[in-house]
């Protein structure tokens, strides 16, 4: 849909940046930690939360189902009473409120309507929905496998054994891990079909539930059991989202310059955390040190060849980079990244065609061979990273104008702050 809000100039970088950032805290980590917190068995505190579109959309969905959360000094107050409806839900365009709420609103007591923004409806959730019935719970999707829905939740939810195919989404058995310890039966999950994306994403579910208490056995490739229990989530900290650094480390990637990310851990389940490799191959010094993690840009960009599907969220970013490369990239390994906020292969491919550059579409990613850019518009087709890939492109290339730069909040609230501080 064409957004008639003014673009936005993308700034150019006159000299090298030189920035020391502390990044807001990670979605994905947030939008979990709520969901632990609303199950436990305990009062909770989510320190340090992501504060977004996407994460105030969570927080909404957990209060509609009668569970308190409150602001007390920049944390989270949860207060877990148990789920009722009647309720309604509103997803956004977030893919864990629309994956990880419906099994939790299957434990609720009355209807739980869901609904969102017109791209969630096409977006995957009919294999979570089909697990859902297999468990035990009442979905009414009118036969579509997609939002809207309602779950006629009863107070319970069977639980036992299901098999789903994940590979449009990891989120999908994320949703029902982080829900299934609250299942009757607990749950044990298999994937069968194309391999699953995001593996770090589903590292970071199990090690969230492990950390609240839950058992949960991955021995075997492909199944997760879930072991009946309860919740303990009285205190989650939250990580600065390194998803998010992307952009600003490509900024000094691309200028030659130096930005320091504050409080990188050295030991997370962030896909993240992958960019000190791959910034890395692509021409960034890259290097811990006593502030955080520091990439400094060595004038040279070189482009990549990388199966990016354990770590897809990354791409827009990656793609943006290798377009300004010296050598040709091929990225592969991410068809299901056509079914994320947008068609992000089809838009990243046209966006950088469209500034003069070389990109082709393959059936799983994209080739993008180097060739001088120009400025123009950059469409970012309500897609956060696709609005931050324009902004680094227009860093180094004059004359970019970002479409709807204020789409940036479903994860990263006052980006163009954030970059005009980076690249003043
Ligand atoms: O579980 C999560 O927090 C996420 C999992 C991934 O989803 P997909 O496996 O659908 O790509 C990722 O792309 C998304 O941004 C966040
Ligand atoms: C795919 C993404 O989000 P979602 O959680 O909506 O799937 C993303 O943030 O890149």
């Amino acid at each position: 849909m064409p957004n008639s809000a003014p673009h936005w100039s993308a700034p150019t970088a006159d000299r090298p940046v030189n920035a020391t950032i502390d990044l807001p805290g990670s979605k994905s980590m947030t939008n979990r930690a709520l969901i632990l917190a609303a199950l436990s068995e305990t009062p909770g505190v989510v320190r340090r939360p992501l504060r977004s579109r996407d994460t105030d959309l969570m927080a909404a969905a957990l209060r509609a189902l009668g569970i308190g959360v409150s602001e007390s000094g920049g944390d989270w107050s949860v207060d877990p009473r148990p789920p009722r409806g009647p309720a309604s839900v509103d997803v956004g365009n977030a893919g864990t409120v629309m994956r990880f709420v419906p099994p939790l609103a299957a434990l609720a007591t009355g209807d739980v309507e869901f609904d969102g923004d017109p791209r969630a409806r096409e977006r995957p959730v009919g294999p979570l929905l089909a697990a859902l019935r297999h468990l035990g719970a009442d979905v009414d999707d009118g036969g579509r496998g997609a939002l809207p829905l309602v779950i006629r939740s009863r107070g319970a939810v069977r639980g036992g054994a299901v098999t789903l195919d994940a590979s449009g989404s990891s989120q999908f058995v994320s949703a029902l891990l982080l829900s299934g310890a609250r299942f009757t039966e607990g749950v044990e999950v298999r994937h069968e079909g194309a391999p699953v994306p995001s593996q770090p994403h589903l590292d970071m579910t199990v090690e969230m539930l492990r950390t609240a208490g839950v058992q949960v056995d991955t021995s075997v490739p492909d199944v997760w059991r879930v072991a009946p229990g309860t919740v303990k989530a009285s205190e989650i900290a939250v990580e600065p989202d390194l998803s998010n650094a992307a952009p600003f480390l490509a900024a000094a990637l691309l200028t030659g310059g130096r930005v320091t990310v504050r409080d990188w851990p050295r030991r997370t389940t962030q896909p993240g955390d992958a960019l000190r490799e791959i910034f890395a191959e692509m021409g960034g010094d890259v290097a811990f040190d006593e502030e955080g993690l520091t990439l400094r840009g060595t004038g040279e960009i070189r482009g990549i060849s990388a199966d990016l599907r354990e770590v897809g969220e990354l791409t827009p970013t990656v793609a943006a980079v290798a377009a300004l490369a010296a050598t040709p990239s091929r990225l592969t390994g991410i068809a299901h990244l056509r079914r994320h906020e947008t068609d992000r292969i089809a838009a990243l491919v046209r966006e950088i065609n469209d500034l003069g550059g070389d990109a082709e579409e393959l059936p799983d990613g994209l080739v993008i061979r180097p060739r001088p850019l120009h400025g123009g518009v950059f469409g970012s087709y309500d897609d956060h990273r696709m609005a931050t890939s324009g902004a680094v492109i227009g860093l180094v290339v004059p004359g970019v104008e970002v479409e709807d730069i204020a789409t940036t909040g479903k994860t990263l609230p006052d980006f163009p702050g954030l970059w005009a501080e980076v690249t003043a």
